[in-house]
């Protein structure tokens, strides 16, 4: 039996300059620190905006002590940690998830909760799952907190499985809080996230089924299909001039808090969604294999955040400094893509400024012959540029108006927008880039 999630709790960054990042959260996305650890031998910054939470974790770098995690045979006290009848964990080192010793910027660990930690790691290793860390107790005066650690089938991508219904505090055991959650009511209202819309894995070709595999198998995830015409095996395809990528997507229901939903609105609503990403050969080099070079290890390339209002939040991060992937400016101009967007309530110009894409999907009610704006549905996107040093990981706004799903025309846009980056990054680093920073796969 598969281990069913409750909800996603929070994704992990793993980075070496924990001050850049943590600027950049809250200076330019409008992140809010909200709870911080801070050891002499770690430091872990938990930043919030509405439901989305990303918790940052100092990397360790070769001139930084060896992680314990990694070294079979250490063990440490920690008044509030009791690894009990199981294995070995370094408190110290990075709590609610491992420490590895990456040798680039990333984000490793989508956290779940669950309803029971043992339970699930009864059932998940009962399936052949590898832990790394066993069900372990933290408590603090909030109350107590079981997580345990899993690894993906996916690159370096862990899971950590919690248990938070003993617990009050507002983050996690071993956490203070820093201030109250500050953002301004304006902020909000100018950027107003609410939650993570989806994850999307880079891959290496032929790899997906698997990993689709793995997580229907582990977590009961259920395929999402991308387009009417996706092909089971397959996926969504788009292998045309200039762009060769095979999409998958998959998806879960979040469980309601227990004890407190009647049966009548216990409804199932679906949580984040997941995106595999591969490349198709003979489409020469693209954002998929680079993140693949650059961060040595297939993983997670982007998230995707949801927001109200997209316009305004592009608006606001890019007055604080982001920087995002623009669409040709044909875009803008094609036949038929001002009235698109005109009828979808927005000016060309606005979207065009941020370099926000928009596609119409027009959903057939089936109670209803006539393709009306009733059932026209919309979705507009931006892909921020990337976030850490190498040409990896990068953040995306998704507005939804309706559109449950990923539209065809968005993305060959945003592929587009990417590539072109990428190509004219190349053009202008051709040169400089000394034979020593040259990244070689490693996967
Ligand atoms: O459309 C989206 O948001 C996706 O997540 C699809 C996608 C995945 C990978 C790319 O390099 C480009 C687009
Ligand atoms: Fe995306």
């Amino acid at each position: 039996m598969a281990a069913y999630l409750s909800r996603l709790h929070h994704i992990s960054l793993h980075v070496s300059n924990v001050e850049k990042i943590a600027n950049d959260l809250v200076s330019k996305f409008k992140f809010n620190l909200f709870a911080t650890r801070m050891t002499d031998r770690s430091r872990q910054l938990a930043f919030r905006k509405g439901a989305a939470v990303f918790l940052v974790s100092e990397r360790p770098t070769r001139r930084s002590p060896v992680g314990l995690n990694e070294q079979p045979g250490s063990t440490h006290t920690y008044p509030h940690v009791n690894a009990g009848k199981t294995k070995r964990v370094d408190p110290l080192r990075c709590l609610y998830d491992v420490s590895p010793h990456y040798s680039v910027d990333t984000v490793s660990n989508v956290c779940f909760e669950v309803d029971n930690v043992e339970r699930s790691f009864e059932a998940l290793r009962h399936l052949g799952c590898n832990f790394l860390v066993p069900p372990t107790t933290v408590q603090d005066e909030g109350g107590v907190v079981t997580y345990s650690v899993v690894k993906s089938i996916v690159g370096n991508v862990c899971h950590t499985l919690i248990d938070r219904t003993k617990y009050e505090g507002n983050f996690l055991p071993g956490f203070d809080d820093v201030g109250k959650d500050c953002s301004s009511e304006e902020e909000d209202m100018s950027c107003p996230i609410t939650h993570f819309d989806h994850i999307t894995y880079a891959c290496p070709r032929k790899t997906t089924q698997q990993v689709m595999r793995w997580y229907e198998r582990l977590f009961g995830f259920q395929r999402f299909f991308i387009d009417s015409e996706e092909d089971v095996e397959e996926g969504f395809v788009i292998n045309q001039e200039g762009i060769g990528l095979r999409l998958t997507a998959m998806e879960y229901w979040k469980c309601s808090k227990a004890g407190i939903v009647l049966p009548s609105v216990d409804k199932k609503e679906p949580d984040c969604k997941f995106v595999i990403a591969e490349s198709l050969p003979e489409q020469g080099t693209n954002q998929v294999d680079t993140f693949l070079e650059e961060h040595r290890a297939p993983g997670i390339q982007h998230i995707g955040l949801y927001t109200k209002n997209i316009v305004s939040t592009a608006h606001a991060m890019a007055g604080a400094g982001v920087q995002f992937f623009s669409p040709p400016p044909t875009y803008y101009t094609k036949v038929g893509k001002q009235q698109e967007i005109e009828a979808a309530g927005h000016n060309p110009q606005m979207l065009a400024q941020h370099g926000i894409l928009l596609d119409t999907d027009l959903y057939q009610d089936p109670l209803s012959q006539k393709a009306s704006s009733e059932n026209r549905r919309y979705l507009l996107q931006v892909f921020t540029k990337p976030i850490f040093a190498e040409d990896t990981f990068f953040l995306e706004l998704i507005e939804r108006r309706g559109a449950t799903g990923f539209g065809e025309g968005n993305i060959k846009a945003l592929w587009r927008s990417v590539q072109a980056y990428m190509e004219n990054e190349r053009g202008d680093c051709q040169g400089e880039r000394s034979p020593e920073t040259v990244h070689i796969a490693q996967y």
